[in-house]
Protein backbone atom coordinates (compact mmCIF):
# COMPACT_ATOMS: atom_id res chain seq x y z
CA UNK A 1 0.00 0.00 0.00
CA UNK A 2 1.39 3.26 -0.90
CA UNK A 3 2.26 5.68 1.24
CA UNK A 4 -0.17 9.04 1.05
CA UNK A 5 -1.29 11.92 3.36
CA UNK A 6 -3.65 14.99 2.61
CA UNK A 7 -4.58 17.53 4.45
CA UNK A 8 -7.06 20.15 5.20
CA UNK A 9 -7.98 23.09 7.07
CA UNK A 10 -7.84 27.42 7.08
CA UNK A 11 -5.75 28.74 7.92
CA UNK A 12 -8.08 30.91 10.81
CA UNK A 13 -10.78 28.07 11.05
CA UNK A 14 -11.79 26.02 13.97
CA UNK A 15 -8.59 22.95 13.04
CA UNK A 16 -6.88 21.48 10.51
CA UNK A 17 -6.90 17.92 9.70
CA UNK A 18 -4.13 15.61 8.87
CA UNK A 19 -4.53 12.27 7.72
CA UNK A 20 -1.67 9.84 6.70
CA UNK A 21 -2.28 6.28 4.95
CA UNK A 22 -0.13 3.30 4.41
CA UNK A 23 1.23 3.45 7.90
CA UNK A 24 2.29 -0.29 9.03
CA UNK A 25 1.36 -1.38 12.15
CA UNK A 26 3.28 -1.77 14.77
CA UNK A 27 5.54 1.68 14.69
CA UNK A 28 5.67 2.81 18.32
CA UNK A 29 3.83 6.55 18.24
CA UNK A 30 2.82 8.83 21.19
CA UNK A 31 1.29 12.01 20.67
CA UNK A 32 4.27 13.83 22.37
CA UNK A 33 6.45 12.21 18.93
CA UNK A 34 4.33 14.76 17.08
CA UNK A 35 4.15 17.62 19.62
CA UNK A 36 7.47 17.48 19.60
CA UNK A 37 7.94 18.35 16.17
CA UNK A 38 4.89 20.78 15.77
CA UNK A 39 6.52 22.71 18.82
CA UNK A 40 10.11 22.67 16.32
CA UNK A 41 8.19 24.43 13.65
CA UNK A 42 6.59 27.11 15.69
CA UNK A 43 10.16 28.35 16.63
CA UNK A 44 12.52 31.14 14.89
CA UNK A 45 13.28 34.75 15.63
CA UNK A 46 11.38 36.95 13.07
CA UNK A 47 8.30 35.17 13.74
CA UNK A 48 4.31 37.52 13.90
CA UNK A 49 2.34 37.25 17.02
CA UNK A 50 0.55 34.44 15.33
CA UNK A 51 3.17 32.25 16.71
CA UNK A 52 2.56 33.08 20.14
CA UNK A 53 -0.88 32.54 20.23
CA UNK A 54 -0.93 29.48 18.64
CA UNK A 55 0.23 26.33 21.00
CA UNK A 56 0.17 23.14 18.35
CA UNK A 57 -0.70 19.68 19.74
CA UNK A 58 -2.60 16.71 18.20
CA UNK A 59 -5.30 14.89 19.14
CA UNK A 60 -4.90 11.37 17.45
CA UNK A 61 -8.72 10.78 15.77
CA UNK A 62 -8.05 7.34 14.56
CA UNK A 63 -5.22 4.74 13.88
CA UNK A 64 -3.21 4.58 17.11
CA UNK A 65 -3.68 1.97 19.78
CA UNK A 66 -1.91 1.74 23.02
CA UNK A 67 1.15 3.94 21.86
CA UNK A 68 1.27 2.02 18.35
CA UNK A 69 0.44 2.24 15.09
CA UNK A 70 -2.50 -0.22 13.78
CA UNK A 71 -2.04 0.15 10.15
CA UNK A 72 -5.05 1.91 9.53
CA UNK A 73 -4.95 5.30 8.31
CA UNK A 74 -4.18 7.74 10.93
CA UNK A 75 -6.22 11.06 11.62
CA UNK A 76 -4.93 13.71 13.38
CA UNK A 77 -6.73 16.94 14.60
CA UNK A 78 -4.85 20.51 15.60
CA UNK A 79 -7.08 22.83 16.77
CA UNK A 80 -6.39 26.80 16.07
CA UNK A 81 -6.50 28.95 18.87
CA UNK A 82 -6.49 31.64 16.89
CA UNK A 83 -10.50 30.72 15.89
CA UNK A 84 -11.88 31.86 18.68
CA UNK A 85 -11.05 35.47 17.13
CA UNK A 86 -12.11 34.73 13.89
CA UNK A 87 -15.74 32.90 14.41
CA UNK A 88 -17.68 35.19 12.63
CA UNK A 89 -15.06 36.08 9.81
CA UNK A 90 -14.85 32.05 9.05
CA UNK A 91 -19.07 31.01 9.69
CA UNK A 92 -19.10 28.21 6.97
CA UNK A 93 -23.45 30.22 7.11
CA UNK A 94 -23.92 33.07 5.08
CA UNK A 95 -24.77 35.94 6.83
CA UNK A 96 -27.31 39.35 6.37
CA UNK A 97 -24.10 41.46 6.72
CA UNK A 98 -22.45 39.97 3.56
CA UNK A 99 -22.63 42.09 0.68
CA UNK A 100 -20.94 41.58 -3.10
CA UNK A 101 -19.82 38.25 -1.51
CA UNK A 102 -17.58 40.51 1.00
CA UNK A 103 -17.98 40.11 4.85
CA UNK A 104 -15.68 41.85 7.36
CA UNK A 105 -11.78 42.08 7.39
CA UNK A 106 -12.24 41.06 3.48
CA UNK A 107 -8.97 41.29 1.27
CA UNK A 108 -9.27 43.40 -2.07
CA UNK A 109 -6.15 44.99 -1.88
CA UNK A 110 -4.36 41.86 -3.25
CA UNK A 111 -0.67 40.97 -1.78
CA UNK A 112 1.88 40.43 -4.62
CA UNK A 113 3.47 37.62 -4.15
CA UNK A 114 0.73 35.58 -2.23
CA UNK A 115 -1.73 33.38 -4.14
CA UNK A 116 -4.43 36.50 -3.47
CA UNK A 117 -4.24 37.59 -7.08
CA UNK A 118 -4.05 34.22 -8.67
CA UNK A 119 -6.32 32.04 -6.50
CA UNK A 120 -9.27 34.87 -7.14
CA UNK A 121 -8.79 35.03 -10.44
CA UNK A 122 -8.56 31.48 -11.08
CA UNK A 123 -11.52 30.28 -8.50
CA UNK A 124 -13.41 33.44 -9.72
CA UNK A 125 -13.85 34.61 -5.95
CA UNK A 126 -14.20 38.52 -4.80
CA UNK A 127 -12.21 38.07 -1.33
CA UNK A 128 -9.17 36.91 -1.56
CA UNK A 129 -9.60 35.73 2.01
CA UNK A 130 -11.66 32.54 0.42
CA UNK A 131 -7.70 31.70 -1.39
CA UNK A 132 -5.17 33.20 1.45
CA UNK A 133 -7.20 31.36 4.44
CA UNK A 134 -6.05 27.90 3.03
CA UNK A 135 -2.83 29.35 0.84
CA UNK A 136 -1.37 30.41 4.21
CA UNK A 137 1.48 28.19 5.40
CA UNK A 138 -0.78 27.31 8.38
CA UNK A 139 -1.26 24.44 6.61
CA UNK A 140 2.02 22.87 6.97
CA UNK A 141 1.24 21.89 10.91
CA UNK A 142 -0.71 19.64 9.46
CA UNK A 143 2.30 18.16 6.82
CA UNK A 144 4.87 18.19 9.85
CA UNK A 145 2.38 15.93 12.23
CA UNK A 146 2.25 13.70 9.28
CA UNK A 147 5.95 13.59 8.72
CA UNK A 148 6.56 13.45 12.41
CA UNK A 149 5.04 9.74 12.21
CA UNK A 150 7.06 8.92 8.77
CA UNK A 151 10.62 10.32 11.10
CA UNK A 152 9.38 7.64 13.72
CA UNK A 153 8.93 5.12 11.14
CA UNK A 154 12.73 5.93 9.89
CA UNK A 155 13.69 6.15 13.11
CA UNK A 156 13.14 2.15 13.94
CA UNK A 157 15.55 1.45 10.64
CA UNK A 158 17.81 3.98 11.71
CA UNK A 159 17.62 6.68 9.44
CA UNK A 160 17.69 10.22 10.77
CA UNK A 161 16.52 13.97 9.31
CA UNK A 162 17.97 16.82 10.80
CA UNK A 163 18.26 20.73 9.09
CA UNK A 164 20.09 23.78 9.69
CA UNK A 165 19.66 27.67 8.29
CA UNK A 166 22.39 28.21 6.13
CA UNK A 167 21.52 31.45 5.42
CA UNK A 168 19.44 34.63 5.96
CA UNK A 169 18.86 38.07 4.03
CA UNK A 170 21.79 38.16 2.42
CA UNK A 171 24.45 36.48 5.54
CA UNK A 172 25.89 33.41 5.56
CA UNK A 173 26.46 30.90 8.09
CA UNK A 174 29.43 28.72 8.31
CA UNK A 175 29.11 25.21 7.70
CA UNK A 176 30.91 22.82 9.49
CA UNK A 177 32.85 19.93 7.61
CA UNK A 178 31.35 17.91 9.90
CA UNK A 179 28.16 18.10 11.36
CA UNK A 180 26.98 17.51 15.02
CA UNK A 181 26.29 13.86 15.65
CA UNK A 182 22.58 15.34 16.63
CA UNK A 183 22.07 17.93 14.05
CA UNK A 184 18.56 19.34 15.59
CA UNK A 185 19.89 19.40 19.38
CA UNK A 186 22.60 21.68 17.97
CA UNK A 187 20.37 23.81 15.47
CA UNK A 188 17.31 24.17 17.65
CA UNK A 189 18.90 25.64 20.63
CA UNK A 190 19.79 28.57 18.39
CA UNK A 191 16.98 30.88 18.01
CA UNK A 192 17.54 30.64 14.06
CA UNK A 193 18.58 27.25 14.06
CA UNK A 194 22.09 28.22 12.50
CA UNK A 195 25.23 26.57 13.50
CA UNK A 196 27.54 29.55 13.20
CA UNK A 197 26.78 31.63 16.27
CA UNK A 198 28.88 35.04 14.73
CA UNK A 199 26.69 34.79 11.48
CA UNK A 200 23.42 34.36 13.88
CA UNK A 201 24.46 37.45 16.12
CA UNK A 202 24.43 39.85 12.43
CA UNK A 203 21.32 38.00 10.91
CA UNK A 204 19.44 38.84 14.20
CA UNK A 205 20.03 42.56 13.27
CA UNK A 206 19.45 42.23 9.92
CA UNK A 207 16.06 40.67 10.98
CA UNK A 208 15.57 43.78 13.52
CA UNK A 209 16.24 46.36 10.88
CA UNK A 210 13.98 44.96 8.15
CA UNK A 211 11.02 44.97 10.81
CA UNK A 212 12.01 48.63 11.20
CA UNK A 213 11.74 49.27 7.62
CA UNK A 214 8.54 47.27 7.38
CA UNK A 215 10.28 44.92 5.01
CA UNK A 216 10.80 40.85 4.85
CA UNK A 217 13.92 38.46 4.54
CA UNK A 218 14.29 34.74 2.81
CA UNK A 219 16.85 32.47 3.60
CA UNK A 220 17.77 28.61 2.87
CA UNK A 221 18.20 25.25 5.56
CA UNK A 222 20.34 22.58 4.50
CA UNK A 223 18.42 19.56 5.22
CA UNK A 224 20.26 16.30 5.96
CA UNK A 225 19.40 12.95 6.55
CA UNK A 226 21.83 10.24 7.64
CA UNK A 227 21.38 6.02 7.69
CA UNK A 228 19.46 5.83 4.27
CA UNK A 229 20.32 2.48 2.76
CA UNK A 230 21.15 2.16 -0.90
CA UNK A 231 18.63 2.34 -3.57
CA UNK A 232 15.12 4.25 -2.40
CA UNK A 233 14.35 5.71 -5.55
CA UNK A 234 14.56 4.09 -9.24
CA UNK A 235 15.96 5.40 -12.45
CA UNK A 236 13.35 3.42 -14.80
CA UNK A 237 10.75 6.46 -14.26
CA UNK A 238 10.82 9.91 -14.38
CA UNK A 239 8.35 9.95 -11.45
CA UNK A 240 10.21 7.51 -9.43
CA UNK A 241 13.29 9.34 -9.39
CA UNK A 242 14.18 10.55 -5.68
CA UNK A 243 15.38 13.44 -6.42
CA UNK A 244 12.83 14.92 -8.39
CA UNK A 245 10.23 13.01 -5.52
CA UNK A 246 11.84 15.48 -2.96
CA UNK A 247 12.44 18.02 -5.65
CA UNK A 248 8.58 18.23 -5.87
CA UNK A 249 8.16 17.92 -2.40
CA UNK A 250 10.62 21.14 -1.18
CA UNK A 251 8.95 23.27 -3.85
CA UNK A 252 5.55 22.31 -2.41
CA UNK A 253 6.22 24.33 0.53
CA UNK A 254 4.54 27.89 0.25
CA UNK A 255 7.76 30.68 -0.68
CA UNK A 256 10.05 27.79 -1.42
CA UNK A 257 11.38 28.75 -4.72
CA UNK A 258 14.82 26.74 -5.27
CA UNK A 259 16.19 22.92 -3.55
CA UNK A 260 19.69 22.00 -4.62
CA UNK A 261 20.89 18.33 -4.35
CA UNK A 262 24.20 17.86 -3.17
CA UNK A 263 26.30 20.68 -4.86
CA UNK A 264 23.66 21.32 -6.72
CA UNK A 265 24.28 24.30 -9.20
CA UNK A 266 27.73 24.27 -7.95
CA UNK A 267 27.73 21.15 -10.26
CA UNK A 268 27.13 23.47 -13.75
CA UNK A 269 30.44 25.49 -13.15
CA UNK A 270 32.62 22.69 -11.96
CA UNK A 271 34.70 19.81 -14.28
CA UNK A 272 33.64 16.05 -14.15
CA UNK A 273 36.71 15.64 -12.18
CA UNK A 274 35.63 18.46 -9.60
CA UNK A 275 31.92 17.12 -9.35
CA UNK A 276 31.76 13.45 -9.38
CA UNK A 277 32.35 11.19 -6.12
CA UNK A 278 35.31 8.26 -6.74
CA UNK A 279 34.05 5.13 -5.17
CA UNK A 280 36.16 3.01 -2.81
CA UNK A 281 36.36 -0.33 -0.65
CA UNK A 282 34.95 0.43 2.63
CA UNK A 283 36.57 -1.15 5.71
CA UNK A 284 33.46 -2.23 7.38
CA UNK A 285 29.51 -2.54 6.50
CA UNK A 286 28.30 0.74 5.21
CA UNK A 287 24.51 1.02 4.06
CA UNK A 288 25.71 0.30 0.77
CA UNK A 289 27.37 -3.42 1.37
CA UNK A 290 31.59 -2.75 1.37
CA UNK A 291 31.42 0.24 -0.79
CA UNK A 292 31.55 3.84 -0.26
CA UNK A 293 31.92 7.29 -1.81
CA UNK A 294 35.33 9.38 -0.83
CA UNK A 295 33.53 12.52 -1.52
CA UNK A 296 29.57 13.30 -1.04
CA UNK A 297 29.10 16.03 -3.73
CA UNK A 298 26.42 14.14 -4.94
CA UNK A 299 24.25 14.94 -2.19
CA UNK A 300 23.23 10.72 -1.62
CA UNK A 301 21.71 9.95 -4.64
CA UNK A 302 22.59 8.53 -8.02
CA UNK A 303 20.42 7.52 -10.96
CA UNK A 304 17.41 8.61 -9.08
CA UNK A 305 18.45 6.20 -6.02
CA UNK A 306 19.63 6.70 -2.64
CA UNK A 307 23.47 5.78 -2.70
CA UNK A 308 23.93 5.14 1.01
CA UNK A 309 25.32 8.22 1.86
CA UNK A 310 24.22 10.92 3.80
CA UNK A 311 21.57 12.94 1.83
CA UNK A 312 22.14 16.71 1.92
CA UNK A 313 19.90 18.64 -0.12
CA UNK A 314 18.98 22.62 0.21
CA UNK A 315 16.26 24.51 0.05
CA UNK A 316 16.08 28.09 -0.83
CA UNK A 317 12.89 30.71 0.88
CA UNK A 318 11.73 33.63 -0.37
CA UNK A 319 11.30 36.63 1.41
CA UNK A 320 7.65 36.85 3.45
CA UNK A 321 5.57 38.35 0.62
CA UNK A 322 3.34 40.44 3.17
CA UNK A 323 5.09 44.04 3.81
CA UNK A 324 3.96 46.11 6.46
CA UNK A 325 5.31 49.05 4.16
CA UNK A 326 3.34 47.27 1.56
CA UNK A 327 3.91 47.30 -2.35
CA UNK A 328 1.70 48.52 -5.10
CA UNK A 329 -0.94 46.81 -6.30
CA UNK A 330 -4.46 47.32 -7.84
CA UNK A 331 -7.37 47.21 -5.46
CA UNK A 332 -9.78 44.47 -7.10
CA UNK A 333 -12.94 46.40 -5.44
CA UNK A 334 -12.14 49.20 -7.57
CA UNK A 335 -9.55 48.48 -10.22
CA UNK A 336 -7.93 51.69 -9.15
CA UNK A 337 -4.10 51.77 -8.09
CA UNK A 338 -3.92 51.28 -4.15
CA UNK A 339 -1.06 49.38 -1.35
CA UNK A 340 -1.48 46.00 -0.79
CA UNK A 341 -3.44 44.56 2.64
CA UNK A 342 -0.40 44.77 5.51
CA UNK A 343 -1.88 42.18 7.38
CA UNK A 344 0.02 40.77 10.81
CA UNK A 345 2.95 39.26 9.56
CA UNK A 346 6.32 37.08 9.64
CA UNK A 347 9.22 39.16 9.28
CA UNK A 348 11.13 35.65 8.26
CA UNK A 349 10.23 32.01 8.59
CA UNK A 350 13.02 30.42 7.37
CA UNK A 351 14.11 28.43 10.11
CA UNK A 352 10.33 26.83 10.47
CA UNK A 353 11.12 25.89 6.92
CA UNK A 354 13.67 24.18 7.79
CA UNK A 355 11.50 22.13 10.09
CA UNK A 356 8.75 21.60 7.52
CA UNK A 357 11.40 20.98 4.71
CA UNK A 358 12.50 18.04 7.28
CA UNK A 359 9.10 16.70 7.19
CA UNK A 360 8.35 16.25 3.59
CA UNK A 361 11.37 14.89 3.37
CA UNK A 362 10.54 11.92 5.53
CA UNK A 363 7.22 11.65 4.14
CA UNK A 364 9.46 11.14 0.87
CA UNK A 365 11.78 8.51 2.25
CA UNK A 366 9.51 6.82 4.28
CA UNK A 367 7.50 6.05 1.11
CA UNK A 368 10.09 4.94 -0.67
CA UNK A 369 11.22 2.83 1.83
CA UNK A 370 8.10 1.13 2.24
CA UNK A 371 8.18 0.77 -1.75
CA UNK A 372 10.50 -0.66 -1.89
CA UNK A 373 10.72 -3.05 1.35
CA UNK A 374 6.44 -3.38 2.03
CA UNK A 375 5.66 -4.70 4.81
CA UNK A 376 1.82 -4.08 6.69
CA UNK A 377 4.19 -4.60 10.33
CA UNK A 378 6.79 -2.83 11.30
CA UNK A 379 8.73 -6.41 11.88
CA UNK A 380 7.61 -7.10 8.60
CA UNK A 381 9.75 -4.08 7.06
CA UNK A 382 12.55 -4.10 9.37
CA UNK A 383 12.79 -8.06 8.22
CA UNK A 384 12.89 -7.09 4.71
CA UNK A 385 15.39 -4.48 4.81
CA UNK A 386 17.59 -6.67 7.24
CA UNK A 387 17.43 -9.26 4.47
CA UNK A 388 18.14 -6.65 1.46
CA UNK A 389 21.16 -5.27 3.65
CA UNK A 390 22.43 -9.26 4.10
CA UNK A 391 22.25 -9.54 0.22
CA UNK A 392 24.32 -6.41 -0.18
CA UNK A 393 26.79 -7.57 2.42
CA UNK A 394 27.88 -10.52 -0.05
CA UNK A 395 27.98 -8.04 -3.20
CA UNK A 396 31.77 -7.51 -2.92
CA UNK A 397 34.25 -10.16 -2.46
CA UNK A 398 36.31 -9.05 -0.04
C1 LIG B 1 6.55 28.80 7.81
C2 LIG B 1 6.04 29.81 6.83
C3 LIG B 1 5.48 30.99 7.31
C4 LIG B 1 5.00 31.95 6.43
N1 LIG B 1 4.49 33.10 6.94
C5 LIG B 1 4.00 34.04 6.10
C6 LIG B 1 3.47 35.27 6.60
O1 LIG B 1 3.41 35.49 7.81
N2 LIG B 1 3.01 36.18 5.70
C7 LIG B 1 3.06 35.95 4.36
O2 LIG B 1 2.65 36.81 3.59
N3 LIG B 1 3.57 34.80 3.85
C8 LIG B 1 4.03 33.86 4.69
N4 LIG B 1 4.55 32.69 4.18
C9 LIG B 1 4.64 32.52 2.73
C10 LIG B 1 3.30 32.35 2.03
O3 LIG B 1 2.57 31.29 2.58
C11 LIG B 1 3.54 32.09 0.53
O4 LIG B 1 4.38 33.06 0.00
C12 LIG B 1 2.22 32.07 -0.23
O5 LIG B 1 1.47 30.91 0.10
C13 LIG B 1 2.37 32.13 -1.76
O6 LIG B 1 3.03 31.00 -2.25
P1 LIG B 1 4.41 31.10 -3.07
O7 LIG B 1 5.26 32.07 -2.31
O8 LIG B 1 5.00 29.73 -3.03
O9 LIG B 1 4.11 31.59 -4.42
C14 LIG B 1 5.05 31.72 5.03
C15 LIG B 1 5.60 30.53 4.55
C16 LIG B 1 6.10 29.58 5.43
C17 LIG B 1 6.70 28.31 4.91
C1 LIG C 1 -0.09 30.46 11.11
C2 LIG C 1 1.10 30.19 10.64
O1 LIG C 1 1.80 30.94 9.75
C3 LIG C 1 1.13 31.95 9.08
C4 LIG C 1 1.48 31.84 7.63
C5 LIG C 1 0.98 32.99 6.87
C6 LIG C 1 0.98 32.87 5.40
O2 LIG C 1 0.44 33.77 4.75
O3 LIG C 1 1.55 31.88 4.89
C7 LIG C 1 0.55 34.15 7.50
C8 LIG C 1 0.59 34.33 8.97
O4 LIG C 1 -0.70 34.07 9.51
P1 LIG C 1 -1.54 35.15 10.32
O5 LIG C 1 -2.10 36.05 9.28
O6 LIG C 1 -2.61 34.39 11.05
O7 LIG C 1 -0.58 35.83 11.25
C9 LIG C 1 1.51 33.32 9.61
O8 LIG C 1 1.38 33.37 11.01
C10 LIG C 1 1.83 28.98 11.05
O9 LIG C 1 2.96 28.81 10.55
O10 LIG C 1 1.29 28.19 11.87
Amino acid sequence: MPLRFTTAGESHGPALVSLLEGMPAGVPLLADDVNTELARRQQGYGRGRRMQIETDRIEFLSGVRAGETLGSPISMLVRNSDWKNWMEIMDPAPREADTDGLRKRHVTRVRPGHADLTGLLKYDRSDARDILERASARETTARVAAGAICKVLLREVGVRIGSHLVHLGGIDAARPDVLPEDLNAASDASPLRTLDAQAEARMIERIDAAKKEGNTLGGICEVVVTGLPVGLGSHVSWDTRIDGRLGQAMLSIPAVKGVEVGLGFETARRTGAEVHDEIEAAPGRTRAGHVRRRTNRAGGTEGGMTTGEELVIRVAMKPISTLMRPLGTVDMATGQAAQAVAERSDVTAVPAMGVIAESMAAFVLANALLEKFGGDSLPETQRNLNAYLARLDERVDR
